[in-house]
């Protein structure tokens, strides 16, 4: 059963017991909280796209590794035309939940273990990429979804881990046994942590070999004994709980920091332990894979922008204008360069010497720089289209309260024709859209921060090549 229905994935959910704390108190039905299922919802929707006639052909494929057909977020890519199809699912999957569907960062993480894993067998003799593929079987054969464990907590920035205070401010191995290890730490911004079944934990940094407990890799059940998820709080993160005022009534994202207290990690579950050199490479590969994925889902969410914003001209009478005319250009070309750049990264990938493919590292990191900065020009745009009642529209309560919810609706009235219940709902969606903390900071830090590509850019670029070319035409021999 290589292929979940979504009603089978939230089913499996169910199945699990993960501790969880939201506002103070433990959730014990996650799959049922309205604030978690809306972000469920939106992973389901990477199970429903299987299912669907019009995108089976390209959320579905055969895996080389188990010889049967998988969704494509289970599948490290093996050709151009894998890494193809990641962007291109992201970008219609953006589209469609207008939101993050929080599938990827587990394939992200994936990816980049099919290849340093292999690797560093290749140098130590280790048995880490068998153990790997091991794991991704069974994800390909249960299709399940995994998330990102990269980012540590950090403590003081300025130091090392080995250097903090508190040893536990990156997460580290404080046990070896003969069965496995012991883990402690804690991983921010666990995007989807209770929407998936397993959690995939990497190093969020190049170490030095005084880190050699903090070089640790590996993948266990988001209800394993230890794991606490604690859920963060976003601007909009009351109204599935209040019931109204929602926005995208169908999808929302939560980001939990997951607590690991002395987690267990049987060896077959561990995929690096102590190859400090190799942790630089593992996080590399890792976040160039995610800031590729991000060039499609992130062009997929500005597609539903500008839905939003063309329908909102509909309804406020302004289609004709031409100024506004003009920003929906805009929103269009930040789009399509974001895309652009991320196809761009795909089809320059190459071969690595484990059969994965890797994309162009700089292409991918300029599309994320890209997005750090037109994101947030997307959704000032956005706003600007839709007016200033993207942020104080009476509630949904008022207009629902029989002394004063007729006259507001009077009030709330736009072109003639359009049914202002639509006009404050697409209103609602745009606040959703544009305002949402945890996905407009995500534009900026999801995927690591800006500075993090710029170095990625400046060391991955042929710096010398370029030299070389405007020397010759200088006439200036070396
Ligand atoms: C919505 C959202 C979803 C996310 N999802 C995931 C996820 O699913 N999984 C996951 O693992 N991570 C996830 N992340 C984490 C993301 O990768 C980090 O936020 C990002 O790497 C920045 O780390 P930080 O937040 O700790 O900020 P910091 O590292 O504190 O950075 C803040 C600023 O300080 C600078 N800075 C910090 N330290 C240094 C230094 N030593 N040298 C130079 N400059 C420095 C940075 O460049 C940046 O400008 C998510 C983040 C967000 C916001």
């Amino acid at each position: 059963m290589a292929i979940k229905t979504k009603e089978e994935y939230i089913e499996s959910l169910r199945k699990m017991n993960p501790v969880v704390y939201m506002f103070g108190e433990r959730i014990t039905n996650v799959v049922d909280n309205p604030r978690l299922r809306a972000g469920i919802e939106a992973t389901a929707a990477t199970y429903e796209a299987a299912n669907m006639a019009e995108y089976r052909h390209s959320m579905v494929t055969e895996s080389p590794l188990i010889g049967e057909a998988v969704n494509r977020f289970t599948l490290p890519p093996t050709s151009i035309e894998d890494l193809v199809a990641r962007v291109k699912n992201n970008r219609m999957l953006g589209g469609r939940v207008g939101t993050c569907f929080q599938r990827c960062t587990g394939l992200d993480c994936m990816s980049a273990l099919s290849i340093v894993t292999y690797n560093i067998d290749q140098k130590y003799g280790t048995e880490y990429y068998a153990r790997f593929l091991e794991f991704l079987k069974h994800v390909q054969k249960n299709d399940l979804t995994c998330n990102a464990g990269v980012t540590d907590v950090k403590g003081d920035r300025s130091l090392n881990p080995h250097e903090q205070p508190d040893k536990d401010m990156y997460l580290r191995v404080v046990e070896r046994r003969h069965d496995g290890i012991v883990v402690r730490g804690a991983k921010a911004h666990q995007t989807g942590s209770l929407s998936s079944h397993e959690i995939i934990v990497l190093p969020t940094r190049a170490l030095k070999k005084e880190d050699k407990d903090y070089a640790v890799a590996f993948a266990i059940p988001t209800d394993t004994p230890g794991l606490i998820h604690v859920v963060g709080r976003s601007t909009l993160d009351m109204r599935e709980l209040q019931g109204c005022d929602i926005g995208n009534t169908k999808y929302s994202k939560y980001c939990p920091t997951v607590i690991f207290n002395d987690v267990f990690v049987p060896w077959e579950r561990v995929f690096m332990c102590g190859e400090t050199e190799f942790a630089g490479d593992l996080v590399m590969r890792f976040s160039a894979f995610h800031r590729q994925s991000h060039g499609g889902c992130k062009a997929g969410k500005i597609d539903c922008m500008i839905g939003a914003a063309l329908t909102m001209m509909d309804y406020n009478g302004t289609a004709k204008l031409s100024h506004l005319r003009q920003k929906i250009i805009d929103m269009i070309h930040r789009a399509e360069t974001l895309y652009g750049c991320s196809i761009a990264a795909s089809y320059e990938g190459k071969r690595q010497s484990s059969g994965t493919y890797f994309i162009d590292p700089v292409l991918a990191n300029a599309s994320k720089i890209h997005e750090g900065k037109e994101m947030a020009e997307v959704g000032r745009l956005l706003v600007d289209i839709a007016g200033g009642y993207v942020c104080d529209l009476p509630s949904d309560r008022d207009l629902a309260n029989p002394e004063i919810g007729p006259l507001v609706m009077k009030y709330m009235q736009g072109a003639a024709g359009v049914p202002v219940e639509d006009r404050i709902r697409m209103l609602r969606l745009v606040e959703k859209l544009a305002l949402e903390s945890a996905d407009t900071v995500s534009d900026i830090h999801g995927g690591g921060s800006a500075e993090a590509h710029r170095i990625t850019i400046m060391r991955e670029t042929d710096l010398e090549g370029k030299k070389k070319l405007s020397k010759r035409l200088a006439g200036i021999e070396d």
